[in-house]
């Protein structure tokens, strides 16, 4: 067989084969793709120069929520008054300082409400409350008459689609005849509301993303001379990727170029809406406000029609986790989270960025012992620096943020499951019961867990964990063939100047025993009492933690033994309330797996299981 040679192309990166070697080329699908126009066939922008690929996020942009419009109108039942109410109060404690609170001309439900904002206290001063409405007289009116007496900042918002096909398909107009219907629509809302004070207005060409730049222009400046755009009175001109149809990239440019191309630009506040049908909403806003973009609009946790309205909230934290302020209150997101869901009677998902219920667990085992050990340097680096750990800069491998930061415990951080390690298990140990395990015995611990986890397939608690841990190592005391009775340090019971070992009565397979070993300690004198007794362990090391239980701790003991037989290495523990008891009982543990082993002949199998491993 003979190499195919390919004829290569050349790209400003170097030269590429023109096709994919046979080895890795694809049949053609059977989907129709060919149905489908790219987007810059659809939309043609004419921007050159671009600046907004080297310009950096530095503050956030005004924020405006639209839950109780664009959210409202894409739920199967529409929030009604209670739910509207709760979701307004959760916004404003959030700091929100402008809100679109419904559209009034579609519902009883969307006026009355508007109409509660007039009557009560319910919105603060300072926050803006913004209102929704077609280019249509009949429905401005009725919308004008929704915000009637409202003694806070109102924004008017009319919105009308300017793209091909909406004009030609939905509202049957040319260019011309719809710039008209606009202007129109435009001059209704300054005759019906322009001499209200606080009042202030919004222009949205619906489906902008797919309008032709220089149409979108045309009408954009159109409206700001209408409605005589200034510093003074900014009109908002708010720019939606109504049904998201191009990668992020191209909305930038087609923001960047109304930025550098729009009139009145000092007395415009710029504002994108974007969709997230392609999955890249958050992209779209955030490279939009680097194109010049002031304003978003969207949802919290990202409800909206279809696949919705792009995530406020993740843009926000997306800025927090990058060291800018998002000047939006996110302490206790599972508040937030849990009015979301109420209010639009839908759950956000347990992916969802930054408020999943699962977005801060690690089930695999070296995402746990990354997080595991970026803890422990954290809390380290924050006790030098003599900086509360909240203050200290956030390098914990695998979280983006703290879960602190947003009311989140560090309980579900690390979860165990048949795709973890030692590191997950010995965390969750540590941080549910205190305990402390020497490296080798998490390695052997893991096997322990990996056979569990193997043959449930389920996740394992950490009271699971220690119920593993405690049928691995704590010796039941029912099966005991070997008991220490009593036990006598050295020195204890001996006069001055007499020398006097120390005295360890033993009762093996019923029979009491009592032996004396001179220079040594009572862990010593039990193994050496032991192997006088054919059982012949030899204690490699000794381990000592805590345990933490409801009522206080406990000490637990590891031995890591030998069995002087044939080699094998093993741990036993013993729990008992002061450190050499339970040490001695750990010692027991050891001698009666030893002597159960040799009884039931598992000597190999148990040695094999519990060797220590080569990366120990
Ligand atoms: C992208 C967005 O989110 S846009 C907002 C979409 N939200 C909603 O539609 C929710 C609320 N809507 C409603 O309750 C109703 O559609 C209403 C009250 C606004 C209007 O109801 P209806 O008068 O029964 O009209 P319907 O919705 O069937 O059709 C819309 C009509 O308005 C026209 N129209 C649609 N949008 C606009 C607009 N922005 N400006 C002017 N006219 C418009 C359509 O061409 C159509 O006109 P036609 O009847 O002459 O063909
Ligand atoms: C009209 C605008 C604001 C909108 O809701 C959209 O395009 O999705």
């Amino acid at each position: 067989m003979t190499d195919t040679v390919f004829p290569t192309l050349s790209t400003p990166a170097g030269s590429i084969p023109a096709r994919a070697p046979r080895w890795n080329r694809q049949r053609r699908s059977q989907m129709p793709s060919h149905r489908y126009l790219d987007a810059h066939t659809r939309v043609e922008i004419p921007l050159v120069e671009r600046d907004w690929p080297t310009k950096r996020l530095s503050e956030a942009p005004l924020w405006v929520p639209v839950d109780l419009r664009d959210g409202n109108q894409a739920l199967a039942e529409p929030m009604d008054p209670a739910r509207k109410r709760r979701f307004f109060e959760l916004m404003v404690a959030m700091g929100y300082k402008e809100i679109e609170v419904g559209y009034p001309s579609a519902s009883r439900t969307d006026y009355d409400f508007v109409r509660l904002i007039a009557d009560s206290d319910l919105a603060p001063e300072d926050v803006t409350i913004v209102v929704f409405t077609p280019a249509r007289r009949d429905l401005i009116e009725r919308t004008v008459a929704s915000i009637d007496g409202i003694a806070n900042p109102v924004v008017v918002h009319m919105y009308t689609a300017t793209a091909p096909t909406w004009r030609e398909t939905v509202l049957g107009r040319g260019r011309a005849d719809l710039k008209e219907l606009i202007l129109a629509g435009g001059r209704d809302v300054l005759d019906l509301a322009g001499g209200l004070p606080n009042v202030r207005f919004e222009f949205s060409p619906e489906v902008f993303n797919l309008t032709e730049p220089d149409y979108a222009l045309e009408v954009c400046d159109a409206m700001t001379e209408l409605w005589d755009a200034r510093p003074e009175r900014p009109v908002i001109l708010n720019l939606p990727a109504t049904v998201e149809i191009a990668t992020p990239n191209v909305y930038a440019d087609q923001i960047e170029y109304m930025h550098k191309h729009l009139a009145r630009r000092d007395g415009v506040i710029l504002s994108v809406h974007p969709h997230n049908d392609r999955g890249t909403g958050i992209a779209c806003a955030e490279l939009a406000v680097l194109a010049g973009a002031q304003r978003v609009e969207g949802c919290i946790f990202g409800n909206g029609e279809r696949t919705g309205n792009v995530d406020i909230a993740t843009l926000a934290l997306n800025l927090h986790a990058q060291g800018i302020d998002p000047m939006i209150d996110f302490s206790d997101i599972d508040e937030i989270r849990r009015t979301v869901e109420h209010c639009n009677r839908a759950e956000v998902h347990s992916r969802h960025p930054y408020v999943g219920d699962l977005v801060h667990t690690a089930f695999s085992g070296t995402h746990q012992d990354a997080i595991k050990k970026g803890f422990a340097e954290h809390r380290a680096r924050a006790a030098r620096l003599g900086l509360p750990e909240q203050e200290t800069e956030w390098r914990v491998p695998y979280l983006p943020i703290d879960p602190a930061d947003i009311g989140r415990s560090y309980d579900a951080v690390i979860r165990v499951n048949s795709q973890s390690g030692k590191g997950g298990i010995a965390y969750l140990l540590q941080t549910e019961y205190g305990i402390e395990l020497p490296r080798r015995v998490q390695i052997d611990l893991a096997r322990h867990v990996q056979t569990h986890t193997d043959a449930h397939g389920r996740e394992v608690t950490a009271a699971e964990l220690w119920e593993i841990f405690q049928h691995a190592y704590l010796a039941p005391d029912a099966e005991a063939e070997v008991r220490l009775t009593d036990y006598e340090a050295a020195g204890a019971a001996a006069g001055a100047g007499e020398r006097s070992g120390t005295r360890i009565a033993l009762n093996v397979r019923g029979e009491e025993h009592v032996t004396t070993h001179e220079d040594v300690g009572p862990v010593d004198a039990l193994a050496r009492a032991l192997v006088e007794h054919g059982i012949g362990i030899e204690i490699l090391g000794l381990h000592q933690t805590g345990i933490a239980s409801g009522s206080g701790s406990r000490a637990l003991a590891l031995v890591e033994y030998r069995r002087t037989d044939d080699g094998g290495i093993a741990w036993a523990a013993g729990l008992a309330d002061s450190a050499i008891t339970a040490s001695l009982d750990a010692v027991i543990g050891a001698a009666n797996r030893v002597g159960a082993a040799h009884r039931i002949g598992l000597g190999n199998r148990i040695t094999e299981r519990t060797a220590p491993i080569s990366c120990a």
